[in-house]
């Protein structure tokens, strides 16, 4: 896959050299490449903003400047992500339908957005386009979001994580509950213990406690969640147990 991020701030995204993403870059996994915007500006103060049509605290990025940036990057098969607070919620559904693209570019806005017509012009000619949000609280610009997608999707690849089975029991997994809690050693750590089960041995008593704590959590954390539970994924994830 290759992902190319624009943004005025390439350095934000240099926590994606790290880890597993950067693993995974290293290895051919990954194609990341990151531009500066102001790569593509034409005045001597490379500028990208602008006062808002309609009056308003804050300014807007340029479209100008965008669509040459975007005509560059995009190619003939990016598929465009806008991260923006006004976004569908990003889940893991989305970094899944998102890993099976050969090619994503995310455009980072600053200030108080990106000109809503950049998105609408891509959208209009064909291209897909997802404005995507990570989550119901305001940042300052794109990058962090960028951050958490890649990281999201990066890890969904084939070859990216170690164990593709620690993939499949993940929260917010198949049957879409949240994780059981989990335990190493010492047994005894500031006098708490491990639960009993976990120690027995039996595989099916095992993953009945683990099966029912996730629903508990679930039940307790995120409700929301119960209403969309995928019961025949939890049937088919319980029989597997
Ligand atoms: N993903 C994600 C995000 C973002 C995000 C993503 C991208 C950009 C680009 C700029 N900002 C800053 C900003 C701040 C406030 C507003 C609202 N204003 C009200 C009237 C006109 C705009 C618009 C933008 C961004 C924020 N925030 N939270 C998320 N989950």
């Amino acid at each position: 896959m290759r992902v190319d991020v624009v943004t005025v701030f390439p350095d934000y995204l240099a926590a994606l050299d790290l880890s597993l993403i950067g693993k995974a870059r290293q290895a051919g996994l990954l194609d990341l490449r990151v531009h500066d915007l102001r790569d593509w500006t034409t005045d001597r103060h490379r500028t990208v903003d602008d006062t808002p049509f309609g009056g308003g605290a804050g300014m807007v990025m340029r479209p100008d400047v965008w669509g040459t940036a975007l005509d560059d990057v995009l190619g003939d098969d990016g598929h465009l992500v806008v991260p923006t607070p006004s976004g569908e919620v990003f889940t893991q559904r989305h970094a899944e339908a998102l890993a099976t693209e050969e090619h994503l570019v995310f455009a980072c806005g600053r200030y108080e957005g990106i000109d809503a017509r950049v998105a609408e012009h891509y959208r209009a000619s064909g291209r897909r386009v997802s404005e995507l949000s990570i989550g119901d609280y305001v940042l300052n610009g794109g990058e962090v979001a960028t951050l958490v997608m890649v990281e999201a999707v990066g890890r969904l690849l084939p070859g990216v994580v170690g164990n593709p089975e620690s993939l499949v029991e993940e929260s917010h997994g198949a049957a879409g509950l949240l994780e059981y809690p989990v335990y190493t050693k010492p047994p005894v750590w500031a006098e708490h213990e491990i639960p009993e089960v976990l120690l027995s041995g039996h595989h099916a008593k095992i993953a009945r406690w683990r099966r029912d704590r996730a629903l508990e959590r679930t039940a307790t954390r995120r409700p929301d969640l119960i209403a969309a539970l995928d019961v025949a994924a939890l049937d088919k994830h319980d029989l597997a147990t």
